[in-house]
């Protein structure tokens, strides 16, 4: 997969290179390019912002800069691209959202600053079948766009064949099965007083996989009770109902 971002602080992408992320693209896994916006101003101040039609507060980025950057971007490389824009005005950004890009063969990442970028670079890229999403990684406020790439980025690669050591790992990702994920523990087995859950300890697999299926399910019905809503029928058996 290529990653491409465009931005105009650069800077703020660098956490990319590093740790889980910066080994798959030292294996091959990932292709990541970072690109200055203002690479594309023309005038001496290199303004990539003006004032909003309609007035109100801010300032709206402007499309004639992003046109550009997008259009030479897209030229990089032949594969395919989806276009993501992070705005607060986005649909929600989820676990499925990320498993679906793990298909794509290119995304080009358009970090927005101000109060956003121009709709008018959108629509033109959807009405040239440009495929683009709009997404938000949540429901608060940010200053800009990167932020919510590096989370996304993160999301999708960590589901890349290869890039986890072990693939298990993500299968059994909160949200994958609908569920939260219960407590984890390991070593020493007491710790200033609190021992390790007993079952944990007892070498019963059966009996362990209840227990971790009935604490994800109390933990979800505590705190994401939503998402037990969400759940489609045949997802809860006869034992997690009995919880
Ligand atoms: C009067 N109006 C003025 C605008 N505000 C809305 C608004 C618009 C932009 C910004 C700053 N910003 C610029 C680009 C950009 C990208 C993503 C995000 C972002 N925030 N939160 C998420 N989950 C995000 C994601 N993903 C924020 C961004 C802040 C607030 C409404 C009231």
């Amino acid at each position: 997969m290529r990653i491409d971002v465009i931005t105009i602080f650069p800077g703020y992408l660098a956490p990319l290179r590093e740790a889980l992320l910066g080994r798959a693209i030292g294996a091959g896994l990932v292709d990541l390019a970072v690109h200055d916006l203002r690479s594309w101003t023309r005038d001496v101040h290199q303004a990539v912002d003006d004032s909003p039609y309609g007035g109100g507060p801010g300032m709206v980025m402007r499309p004639q800069v992003w046109g550009e950057a997008l259009d030479a971007v897209l030229a990089l490389d032949e594969r395919p691209a989806r276009i993501v824009v992070p705005t607060p005005a986005g649909r929600p950004f989820t676990q499925a959202t990320a498993q679906a890009w793990t298909g794509e063969e290119r995304l080009v990442f358009a970090c927005g600053r101000y109060e956003g970028i121009d709709q008018r670079v959108v629509d033109d890229a959807r009405r040239r079948d440009l495929p683009v999403d709009e997404v938000s990684i949540g429901d608060y406020v940010l200053v800009g766009g990167e932020v919510a790439v590096l989370v996304m980025v993160e999301a999708v690669v960590r589901l890349l064949p290869g890039v986890l050591g072990n693939p298990a790992s993500a299968q059994q990702d909160s949200f994958s099965d609908g569920l939260l994920e219960g407590p984890a523990y390991t070593r020493p087995e007491v710790w200033r007083g609190l021992a390790v859950p007993e079952v944990l300890r007892s070498g019963n697999h059966a009996k362990i996989a209840r227990w971790r299926r009935d604490r994800a399910l109390e933990r979800t019905a505590q705190r994401r009770p939503d998402l037990l809503a969400a759940l489609p029928e045949d997802a809860l058996d006869d034992a997690d109902r009995a919880f």
